[in-house]
Formats: C-alpha cells, sequence, structure tokens
C-alpha cells in the first residue's frame, strides 16, 4: 500500500533500540512533543522501537486529528493496549473494540448523561467538605498559627478516591480519614503505572515495549526479562481483584446495591430485562463479567486523572497567586449570593461563575493529565492536513496516506497549544482566553471536543465517558479548597509533570516514585 509516512520530516533517530520513542516517553511536562510538533509541525515522524514498527506519527496537526477521531476512521486503540487492559481490567470498556465497544459505550453513557451526573453531586459534595475539614485539621495540628507543608498530590488522590468510590460504586472507602489503611488500592496505579510505562533506561524501555508489542508474550519471557514489570503487573491485577471484591461485597451488605445513582446500579439496570424491552435491545446490555471488568476500569480511569489534574491546578493557584485571590473573590460572591456558606452549590452555580471555569481550563489546557495517547489504524487510511508540508523528498503534501498498523500519538500536549488556534501567547497562563467574547473556538479549528476546545478529554470513538463528572468534582473541590485555604509555592520547588501513560507530577530535581506536589497551605 503506499505509504507516505517515511517522508514526514521529524528528528534524528535517537538510539538503536528505542528510536525516538524512549526520548518522548521520558521527556518530563510532554516538553520533547512540543519542542518536535513546533520545530517540524503537526505531523511529525518518529523513529519506532526495533522490531515494533520502523516509523510512528506524532500527531496535532487538527485537520489530521479530525479525520483520526471521525467515525469512519480506521483508527483505535491499539492492540498492545486492549490486550493489556485486557488482561488487567477484564472485558471492560477499553479492553474491547468494534460493536462490543459501541455497546459498553452507550451503556456507561446513559449511567453518565447531565441528569444522571447531576444526581452524582450529594456524595461529591460530602467527600469535598471532608477534605475541607480533614486538611483544617491537620493544618492547626500542626502548626497553630500559620502555614504549613503538604503534599496535595496525596490529599489529591485521596479525595478522588473516596468522591469515585462514591458516585461509581455506592460504597464509601474513607481514603480521606484513613489513608494507611486503604495504601495498596490509593497507590495501586501510580506504581503500576511507572514500573511499566515510565522512564527508566533506554534498555528496560524496549524489552518492556516489545513484551506487551507481543514480540516475545510469553509471561515466563517477560517475567525473566523485566521482573519488575511482571511483579507490578501482577500485583496490581491481585489488589483489583480484592478491590473488585470488596466492593461488591459492601454493596451487598447495603441491601444489595448503592444509594441507586451510582454507575454500578445503572450499569445493573442495563442488565435488568425491562416489560416493554424490543426485539434486538439486548444488544445494549451487559453481561455480569463485563459489569464486573468496569470496575477496574473506572477505578484506573477515573481517579488520577481527576488527582493528577486537581494538583496541577493547585500547583497553578501557588504559581499565579492574584489569579487564585480573583477566583476566591468569585467564589465568596456566589456564596453570598445562594445565601451562605450553609448552601451548597448547585451545578448551575458552579457553571455560572465564568472565572472558575476559566482558571480550570486553562491550567487543564497547559497541563493535560494524558498529554499522549496511542493508536494504530486497521486498515490504510488518508490523513488530511491543515497546512502543506514539504516532505524528504522534497515534494509537497497536503494528506499523508498511512498503511494499516501505523502507531500514532495523539500529541494532545501539543494541540492545546497550537499558536494557529490560541494565538501567540499559546504557551502563557492566561485565564482570560476564555472570558473573550470569541473564546469559542471554531471548531474547523479543533479536532471537535467535548470541553472548552481543549483535548484532555479526547475526542472521537473514545472521548472520556466520564468527562461531565471530572468537570462537576473539580468544581466542587476547587471552591472548597479555595474558599478554605491559601495555596503558595514552596520557594525553590519546581513542578513537572512525568508521562507513565498518565501523568504523575513530581519535584523537578528531586523525583520520588509515585509523584509529589509540595504546597504552602494556610487555613483561612
Ligand atoms: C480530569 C479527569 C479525566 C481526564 C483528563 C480523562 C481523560 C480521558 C481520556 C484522554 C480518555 C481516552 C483515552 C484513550 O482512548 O486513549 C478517557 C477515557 C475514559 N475515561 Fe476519562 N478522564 C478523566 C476522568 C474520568 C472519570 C472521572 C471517569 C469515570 C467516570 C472516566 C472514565 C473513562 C472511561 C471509562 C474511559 C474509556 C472510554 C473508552 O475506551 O471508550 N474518566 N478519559
Amino acid at each position: 500500500a503506499r505509504d507516505d509516512v517515511a517522508f514526514v520530516p521529524g528528528p534524528e533517530n535517537d538510539s538503536f533500540l528505542t528510536g525516538n520513542m524512549y526520548t518522548l516517553a521520558a521527556s518530563p511536562s510532554d516538553r520533547i512533543a512540543m519542542t518536535w510538533s513546533k520545530q517540524y509541525g503537526g505531523v511529525v515522524r518518529l523513529h519506532g522501537v526495533l522490531g515494533v514498527k520502523q516509523h510512528v506519527l506524532l500527531i496535532s496537526d487538527p485537520a489530521a486529528l479530525r479525520r483520526l477521531f471521525s467515525s469512519s476512521s480506521s483508527f483505535d486503540l491499539s492492540s498492545r493496549n486492549l490486550a493489556s487492559f485486557k488482561s488487567l481490567f477484564g472485558p471492560g470498556i477499553a479492553a474491547v473494540e468494534g460493536a462490543d465497544h459501541q455497546r459498553q459505550r452507550r451503556v456507561i453513557a446513559q449511567a453518565l448523561t447531565p441528569i444522571e451526573v447531576r444526581g452524582m453531586l450529594d456524595p461529591v459534595q460530602a467527600v469535598s467538605k471532608n477534605l475541607r475539614s480533614a486538611l483544617r485539621k491537620t493544618l492547626l495540628e500542626s502548626n497553630p498559627n500559620g502555614p504549613t507543608q503538604l503534599d496535595m498530590l496525596d490529599w489529591a488522590r485521596r479525595v478522588a478516591l473516596d468522591s469515585l468510590t462514591m458516585f461509581a460504586f455506592g460504597v464509601p472507602i474513607h481514603a480521606i480519614d484513613a489513608p494507611e489503611k486503604i495504601h495498596d488500592i490509593l497507590h495501586t496505579f501510580d506504581a503500576m503505572l511507572e514500573d511499566c510505562l515510565g522512564k527508566s533506561s533506554t534498555l528496560k524501555y524496549f524489552l518492556r515495549e516489545t513484551a506487551v508489542a507481543g514480540i516475545y508474550p510469553s509471561l515466563l519471557g517477560i517475567a525473566l526479562t523485566d521482573p519488575t514489570f511482571f511483579r507490578s503487573m501482577i500485583g496490581a491485577t491481585k489488589r483489583l481483584g480484592e478491590f473488585s471484591k470488596w466492593v461488591r461485597a459492601t454493596r451487598a451488605e447495603q441491601d444489595g446495591s448503592g444509594n441507586g445513582n451510582d454507575i454500578l446500579s445503572l450499569l445493573a439496570k442495563s442488565k435488568a430485562p425491562t416489560e416493554k424491552a424490543n426485539k434486538g435491545e439486548s444488544k445494549y446490555k451487559l453481561a455480569d463479567d463485563e459489569i464486573r471488568a468496569q470496575i477496574g476500569m473506572v477505578l484506573f480511569a477515573g481517579h488520577d486523572t481527576v488527582s493528577t489534574t486537581l494538583a496541577m491546578f493547585l500547583t497553578d493557584m501557588g504559581r499565579f497567586p492574584e489569579v487564585q485571590a480573583k477566583l476566591r473573590e468569585e467564589i465568596l460572591a456566589k456564596q453570598a449570593e445562594v445565601g451562605g456558606e450553609d448552601v451548597p452549590f448547585t451545578q448551575e452555580d458552579y457553571e455560572s461563575m465564568p472565572y472558575l471555569n476559566a482558571v480550570l481550563k486553562e491550567s487543564m489546557r497547559l497541563n493535560p493529565a494524558l498529554g499522549q495517547t496511542f493508536r494504530t489504524n486497521r486498515s490504510d487510511d488518508v490523513l488530511p492536513l491543515s497546512e502543506p508540508i514539504r516532505g524528504t523528498d522534497g515534494k509537497m503534501r497536503d494528506q499523508i496516506a498511512v498503511s494499516a498498523g501505523t502507531v500514532v500519538v495523539v500529541d494532545i500536549a501539543s494541540s492545546n497549544r497550537r499558536k494557529d488556534v490560541w494565538g501567540d501567547d499559546a504557551d502563557d497562563f492566561r485565564p482570560e482566553r476564555w472570558l473573550k467574547e470569541d473564546a469559542v473556538l471554531p471548531l474547523t479549528k479543533t479536532p471537535g471536543v467535548v470541553y472548552g476546545s481543549v483535548l484532555n478529554f479526547l475526542a472521537g470513538n473514545r472521548t472520556c465517558p466520564g468527562w461531565r463528572i471530572a468537570v462537576l468534582q473539580l468544581q466542587a473541590f476547587i471552591c472548597d479548597l479555595i474558599l478554605g485555604f491559601r495555596i503558595s509555592q514552596v520557594p525553590g520547588v519546581d513542578i513537572i509533570r512525568e508521562f507513565h501513560g498518565v501523568t504523575i507530577p513530581k519535584v523537578h530535581g528531586n523525583p520520588v516514585r509515585g509523584g509529589e506536589v509540595p504546597l504552602v497551605m494556610e487555613a483561612l
């Protein structure tokens, strides 16, 4: 088949074994991807891992991404990702493709409509209030008269886990009150992601990548060549199994279900036959093993993504104290308007705070929890370009033929910073850009996304189905934290993001396993 990928300009090969892929994975804060996309444009040819596929395309061009995310696209999660998800979680939404995926998505989308998400507000707010009082107590105990330095990534993980287990599974886990009791589950994924996907060394990266790509797929082969990777996968699978058992046992104690409004209860309803069931309706139901598989899947997709986003938001509040002060003013004014501290905000209240949403979108735009995600095409495809490129053969091309099986990196980080879309100050933190009348970007400029034209929740057939509840949680946590605390940077501490499949924030120059976000917190 015709294939233009080899003619797309890109960087020199970095390594015989890992091409440019380890450089990409090991570069903090998505920096190298953004450097390449600035240097070479919206499509960049990378050298792949030896033996897996010679060339890889790094894409931030909006026209190419629109094609990639369109309904007729041949691109989907790579089979290597599908297989790893399947062995970790079972046949859940991110482990299946084609008709099975469509059916599962339909059911899961029904559990996360605007109406269902509205019903999840109470538990989310209860957890958020608990965070505020536990944090206040900790601060007063450690320094009654002033500020204290805390790892806010740890607190973000705890609040995200408490909130998720309530709205998704209908069971309380008490990560805020007793993190030591659930340490394993709290850290299942950050540990696994670091061991399995993180930066380590070129050789280890090579062994892992070729293992998951099925070059030597036997468990024994993986165990022998990369014991850390092997142990970590086995450990995560075991903890997930225990967690899922605990969820089901706790729900059984609570009269066989959660509160009725959580994702699991809603999924279970999809299984129950209705009297009016039309012919063919069963194709929109989930089997028991599929429902079970969603427990681990949702824990994976909805925990570290939210905690990283929140921790980076708080980091930005430390970096930009004037933004923090202005945001606090807006939330205080809204609180007075609705009747004071004791009246909880509604979803409309959160939505009607323009500065809150502008700051959240701006922080997410610059700090995506997933800076990259990987795809392969199931059949030959052609990607149009928003601006033509000159190939390494000297020919101008306004589209690129991509033969089946090509690995594509969706460059979310660079897409969120394109100057032709966001303006010359695309790299700057400037929430005001969202307040202008023309802030709504024309869809022709972006790949068609659910939340404010940023690509954080992706687009297309695997757009994050949890984006509404993710945003609602972030709005609630942010309001409580900004009202309750003054947040400052720790002098000399710079936070970077390491990419391990999901981003883990760390201290520049002194990265610890699992990450941390030290901030100076003061109760107001
Ligand atoms: C700020 C928080 C979040 C971010 C940035 C985020 C981002 C994403 C992205 C980029 C994907 C697509 C991954 C890919 O296909 O390569 C995704 C998928 C998914 N997300 Fe989220 N997510 C967030 C929160 C949540 C929450 C809270 C839930 C749970 C309710 C959730 C559930 C899912 C599920 C189930 C998928 C798989 C969808 C599929 O394969 O069709 N996410 N998310």
